[in-house]
């Protein structure tokens, strides 16, 4: 079976930036995808090379089998990309603006019925007529997902899709996506809600400077970042007045008497900090643990914090 997107070994400078370091990757089909990492990591450049607007250097990438530079159209034909900057023509109205999307792709009158199931899944049926510029961030967000989808792809790339859209939208914009991965659509997903990519996509790939730093299931991501730290936070009667340097190393952060631990599990446990607490005269009030997230694993990765 041919991959949803195949990646192989490329290449992207843009002058002295060296944006993607012999990127290679598969997502199979029908898979829900999540592509991580933080700012400047290369996501939009491998993301517009797939989509076929910018150029690689060298490597090669298909979808579907279709080669994105000597088979572009048919590339294109299978791949819908809602892209993360908010771009739009204001002079049009939401139904005029997917009919002439619809229109590239060689599908004229016969995408009506497509174009109102759209505009109804998201929510836009009452906004057919509105001119763009009168809409919402959050709705104007939505238009461009209907853009992505009215050739009726079956790989959809998101790049950023609930970036400034507020908690409702986003959940009912998930339920939408779910219900299109649910139907056979292969979606990639990149985001900086760790959480989202959590609890969406069943496989992920952490990239980092160009370059491809991790590529596991959900599970096993998690499962690496749980096998070797935890989260504990400690709230005291009073805050500590100081705190010695064994204690202090394993501080992520203190806001008065509340103090978070990171222990790693194979050398700290939860009683001997208890026990240093103690020493020391604090009364512990409150004490939680919390295994690792994803934003655990991707720092521990990266070294960074994902924005
Ligand atoms: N058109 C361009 N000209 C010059 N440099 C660019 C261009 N586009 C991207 N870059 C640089 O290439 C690197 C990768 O950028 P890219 O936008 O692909 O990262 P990203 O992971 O998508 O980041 P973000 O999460 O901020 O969108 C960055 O250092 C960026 O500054």
């Amino acid at each position: 079976m041919q991959a949803a997107i195949h990646i192989d070994k490329v290449e992207k400078r843009y002058g002295e930036v060296h944006a993607l370091k012999g990127m290679s990757l598969t997502v199979e089909r029908g898979e829900f995808f999540g592509l991580l990492g933080p700012n400047g990591a290369g996501k939009s450049t491998l993301i517009n090379i797939i989509a076929g607007l910018t150029r690689m250097d060298s490597g090669q990438v298909s979808v579907l089998g279709h080669d994105v530079v000597h088979d572009y159209r048919r590339s294109r034909q299978h791949l819908g990309v809602v892209p993360q900057e908010l771009v739009y023509d204001p002079f049009f109205t939401v139904r005029e603006i997917l009919q002439i999307q619809a229109g590239y792709f060689g599908r004229g009158k016969q995408s009506r019925a497509w174009i109102d199931s759209l505009l109804e899944g998201l929510k836009l049926t009452d906004k057919a007529g509105a001119n763009m510029r009168a809409l919402s961030g959050g709705m104007k967000r939505r238009v461009l997902i209907a853009q992505a989808l009215v050739h009726k792809p079956e790989v959809v790339i998101l790049d950023e899709p609930t970036a400034g859209v507020d908690v409702e939208l986003r959940s009912s914009l998930w339920e939408f996506v779910k219900a299109l991965h649910k139907d056979g659509h292969t979606i990639v997903l990149t985001t900086h809600y760790l959480e989202e990519a959590e609890s969406l996509c069943q496989r992920i790939a952490i990239m980092n400077d160009g370059q491809l730093i991790a590529l596991d299931s959900k599970e096993s991501l998690l499962a690496r970042g749980v096998g070797k730290t935890c989260t504990v936070s400690v709230t005291l009667a009073q805050p500590l007045v100081q705190i010695p340097e064994a204690l202090a190393t394993k501080i992520r952060s203190v806001d008065g008497g509340h103090i978070e631990f990171i222990l790693n599990r194979d050398t700290d446990t939860i009683i001997s900090l208890v026990d240093g607490l103690r020493k020391l005269g604090a009364e512990i009030v409150d004490l939680r643990t919390e295994d690792a997230d994803l934003e655990d694993v991707f720092m521990e990765l990266t070294g960074r914090q994902v924005s």
